[in-house]
């Protein structure tokens, strides 16, 4: 079961649909949207934060959603808890996404004991968030299905790249040859997310540059000032 959802995701283009907090976008509504418009674009799945997006978003589109909850901007902050975990199941999403660092958890639990206890009560794929390459292979030892290079640049263990850290993603494969590997994170032009698969991945996820007009809108307005 597993193994067919992860087989449908291979070689494709996951699209994360979010707004933050006090950010006009910020509606469950408004997310389902955009969900769909880039469904209609191609996106093979689509990744959405919170209960009531993830709710909106399974409404609307027909491909798996990647649920995550984001508690704070600090620290461990991607799905931190398990209730946070139990809270994105309940919300009906297909994959489960959490922090797949070696950090200490805000409930105590490891990343092992969390999963643990997340498949206590549901089958279904976890995604782990990873920064570094030993994270991708405790999240994979702990029973992650899908390891995302997420995290990568957002602790202190990796330099920010200025795009995706294609170095991870190669390392990440090296060391994992038959983890399902998602490239994450400042993926901002097309032959970036073809060159993240070129390293190793099996499936991009972008989400800035296809969802986040208030940075595309920046990106514009500071070369045109800068001309
Ligand atoms: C670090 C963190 O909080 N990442 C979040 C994870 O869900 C999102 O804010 C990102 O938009 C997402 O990972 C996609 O990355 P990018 O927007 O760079 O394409």
């Amino acid at each position: 079961m597993i193994e067919e959802q992860l087989e449908a995701l291979r070689g494709t283009l996951i699209v994360s649909c979010q707004a933050y907090p006090g950010e006009p976008m910020r509606d469950p509504r408004t997310m389902a949207q955009i969900a769909v418009a880039a469904r209609i674009g191609g996106a093979a799945a689509i990744r959405a934060q919170g209960v009531e997006d993830i709710r909106a978003i399974k409404a609307a589109v027909d491909v798996p959603v990647i649920g995550l909850i984001k508690d704070g901007d600090a620290g461990v902050f991607i799905t931190p808890t398990l209730d946070h975990c139990l809270a994105v199941i309940e919300a009906g999403a297909d994959i489960l996404a959490l922090d797949g660092t070696t950090r200490v958890r805000p409930d105590g639990r490891s990343l092992a004991e969390t999963v643990a206890a997340v498949r206590e009560r549901w089958p279904g794929p976890i995604m782990a968030d990873c920064d570094t390459v030993e994270a991708g292979v405790q999240a994979s030892a702990a029973g992650c299905t899908i390891i995302g290079t997420t995290l990568a640049g957002y602790t202190d263990a990796r330099e920010k790249t200025a795009g995706p850290d294609l170095a991870l993603i190669g390392e990440l494969r090296a060391a994992l040859p038959d983890a399902f590997i998602v490239a994450e994170g400042r993926i901002h032009r097309p032959e970036q997310a073809a060159a993240a698969l070129a390293a190793g991945a099996d499936a991009v996820a972008v989400g800035t540059a296809i969802t986040h007009p208030t940075t595309i809108t920046g990106w514009f307005a500071e070369a045109i000032a800068d001309a």
